[in-house]
């Protein structure tokens, strides 16, 4: 990784404070304090251990160091947690202080988007990307497919809107949707031809729940979309003459297949039914980047009993919403050893990795856009 050194006016007070902060608190020798030294770069801090030095530098020590400055640095940078320790080298300086430990920091708190969805919209067309916050924003095409997951009233299914209103102004949308609820009514007003609903919320029949013949239903648009992705394939292999290359190429737009409560989905589905929908989005998920096929999935938590581990590790945004404990965040950043910092912003506030961009070393706070009427 090459880093640009960073340097502006306030740069100086702001190594000092660092050093304020970690005198006391990181080392447990006063002494130890002149056995190391901090610079800022562009990406974040970087803290230089001179040698010979008396401490041991070593996964927890960087923990340590990174929690001790979260909190310090907020709300003047916000820190974004890397999932394993970040060593970088350093050219040009002599071999006693030619390596440092990033700590990824952006100047200032990124700020909650708030518009119209029609405002919402026209900025991400302007962008090319999703935005999520101000300064952070989703390139789907870099890093594909999302997965929110979040308990009941955090937010799941207000993002998932805004997320759909924004791709289906892009590509081609499919909604499934078991509750039959907010992403089904957004998908009839957006003029969405495939929407995929029990049949109950069709025939009013309060009778029939969800049951295994709806699941049935959802796995056969997913092998159309299947069947769409392989097609795609074909042609781009039969038209390309480059190596490295995707549907933009063939001049087509991108499908996004939106999920909500994924779990809910499998409800009173036999085994079988269960196996087949999730061989088949596993297929989806690992082979459709290339042919612009992105999932955007829902659901409570992402147990692997509802969602296979290979599907998580190939969906690159990845958010929970609402309360943040190491029981519901485990199953969605299964690296994560230590506990992020969660901004208070009540309805819509989480946490948010995106796989892939460079601009996103880790894990970081998100809150989610707020959509004015
Ligand atoms: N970014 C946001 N800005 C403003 N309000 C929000 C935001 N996110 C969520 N809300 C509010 O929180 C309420 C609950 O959100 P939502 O219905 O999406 O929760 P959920 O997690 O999908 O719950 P359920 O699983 O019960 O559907 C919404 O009706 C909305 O008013």
């Amino acid at each position: 990784m090459i880093l640009s050194s960073h340097k502006d006016s306030d740069s100086n007070d702001i190594l000092s404070y660092i050093k304020s902060v970690i005198m006391y608190t990181l080392f447990s020798d006063a002494e130890q304090n002149a056995e190391y030294t901090i610079e800022q770069m562009d990406e974040g801090f970087i803290f230089i251990p001179i040698y010979p030095i008396t401490y041991v530098i070593d996964e927890a020590f960087y923990n340590k160091l990174f929690t001790i400055l979260n909190l310090a640095l907020t709300p003047m940078y916000t820190l974004i947690r890397p999932l394993t320790m970040q060593v970088i080298t350093l050219d040009g300086k002599e071999p006693s202080r030619s390596r440092g430990l990033l700590i990824p920091a952006r100047k200032g708190k990124p700020q909650r988007l708030k518009g119209t969805l029609s405002e919402l919209v026209t900025q991400s067309k302007e962008k090319g990307d999703i935005p999520i916050m101000d300064i952070i924003s989703w390139n789907y095409v870099r890093s594909p497919h999302a997965l929110i997951t979040g308990v009941s009233g955090s937010g799941k299914s207000y993002a998932l809107k805004y997320i759909f209103k924004v791709c289906s102004n892009i590509g081609e949308t499919i909604a499934i949707d078991p509750k039959g609820s907010d992403l089904a009514r957004l998908a009839k007003q957006s003029g969405t031809k495939d929407i995929v609903i029990p049949p109950f919320v069709n025939s009013g029949d309060g009778q029939n729940g969800i049951g295994g013949k709806y699941l049935q239903e959802v796995v056969a648009v997913l092998k159309q979309v299947e069947s769409e992705m392989y097609a795609r394939q074909s042609r781009l292999y039969q038209a390309t003459n480059r190596v490295s290359t995707d549907y933009r190429e063939l001049g087509i737009k991108p499908v996004f297949v939106f999920i909500d409560e994924l779990a809910a989905l499998m409800t009173g589905a036999s085994k079988q039914v269960k196996q087949d929908f999730q061989e088949t989005l596993t297929r989806l998920v690992v082979l459709g980047r290339e042919a612009g096929i992105y999932l955007v999935l829902a659901m409570q938590s992402a147990r692997a009993e509802y969602l296979p581990t290979i599907v998580r590790d190939s969906i690159s945004l990845r958010v929970q919403l609402g309360r943040i404990n190491s029981e519901n965040t485990r199953f969605l950043f299964p690296e994560l050893s230590e506990m992020p910092m969660v901004p208070i912003g009540g309805k819509g506030s989480g946490i948010l990795s995106i796989a892939g961009d460079p601009r996103y070393a880790g894990i970081e706070p998100v809150l989610t856009p707020t959509i004015l009427d």
